[in-house]
């Protein structure tokens, strides 16, 4: 795993190395049926601007991993730190996007993005004018007035996007957010993200059921066992960037890395679905 190591602190003094780590962290939850484990003993660093992929099998603990960086649970044991600092509660820098978009109903596009800003200070005008900058470069200049339900799925997640971006977050954590979009949408925000965070200098862990997804986007790939997840292998993504969603995974190259994580993830998925089976007997 790459640690980007750099000997100075960077521009805001955050320390130098992994803006993310977790070092050996595991999540227990407590139910009626007893302790039941959903993530063990990961071990996992993101450097700045570093895209990593999180793929394995439905209900092996990919959401889990993400909510111990956000700070939305707590680890059970081992430790996970942002920017060199203990995770207790939602670290400064940290943003996210979920399948289910934070999107306000009852606010206009441009409200609904710069509410971000307004929660953490910016002035009325101030945060308006970040929201209509991000509104645009998400490639909704013309619809700042429009409503939510005016929108078709695609727009709405670039709203979402904005929302998210306007924040200039310095650790972006996704958690399935094109999966209910159909295929051509899907391929144009994995475009429109890649085109948005790059430059960024913004760490992302981006998890996805999508192996194609994970590839066209990701500098790495982490393969998760069945639950409880533990890491089964890093994958580095060969593949050139700037990347077109659509035509990378037309190329042998990304055909040849596509066999081989699938070979690692294929083994989990079908532990996952004898479980299932053995569960439904
Ligand atoms: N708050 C909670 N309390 C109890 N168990 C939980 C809680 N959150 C998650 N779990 C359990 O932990 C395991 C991992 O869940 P998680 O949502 O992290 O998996 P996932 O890989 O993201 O799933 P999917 O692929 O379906 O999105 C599951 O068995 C789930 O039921």
């Amino acid at each position: 795993m790459s640690t980007s190591a750099s000997p100075k602190p960077d521009s805001a003094g955050r320390p130098a190395g992994p803006v993310i780590e977790l070092d050996g962290a595991t999540k227990r939850f407590r139910s009626a049926g007893g302790v039941h484990t959903a993530v063990r003993d990961l071990h996992m660093a993101v450097g700045p601007g570093e895209f990593v992929a999180v793929v394995g099998p439905t209900g092996c603990g990919k959401s889990t991993t993400l909510s111990l960086v956000s700070g939305l649970e707590p680890a059970s044991a081992g430790r996970v730190l942002v920017h060199g600092r203990p995770v207790e509660g939602i670290p400064d820098g940290v943003g996210y996007m979920f399948q289910n978009d934070a999107v306000l109903p009852w606010r206009s596009v441009l409200d609904n993005v710069a509410a971000g800003p307004r929660y953490r200070g910016a002035g009325k005008r101030e945060a308006r004018d970040r929201a209509r900058d991000w509104v645009a470069r998400v490639g909704l200049a013309g619809f700042e007035g429009y409503y939510p339900h005016q929108l078709s799925g695609g727009m709405r997640k670039r709203v979402a996007l904005a929302q998210t971006l306007v924040n200039e977050p310095s650790v972006l954590l996704m958690d399935e957010p094109f999966s209910a979009l159909d295929v051509q949408t899907r391929g144009l925000m994995q475009d429109e993200l890649l085109r948005l965070w790059s430059g960024s200098g913004a760490a992302v862990v981006f998890v996805t059921h999508d192996l194609e997804e994970a590839l066209v986007l990701s500098d790495r790939v982490v393969v998760m066992t069945a639950g409880p997840a533990t890491i089964k292998g890093v994958f580095e993504v060969p593949l050139e960037r700037p990347r077109d969603a659509e035509e990378v995974r037309l190329t042998g190259a990304f055909l040849d890395i596509y066999r081989e994580v699938w070979e690692s993830l294929r083994e989990e998925v079908q532990i996952t679905r004898e479980r299932g089976a053995g569960h439904a007997a």
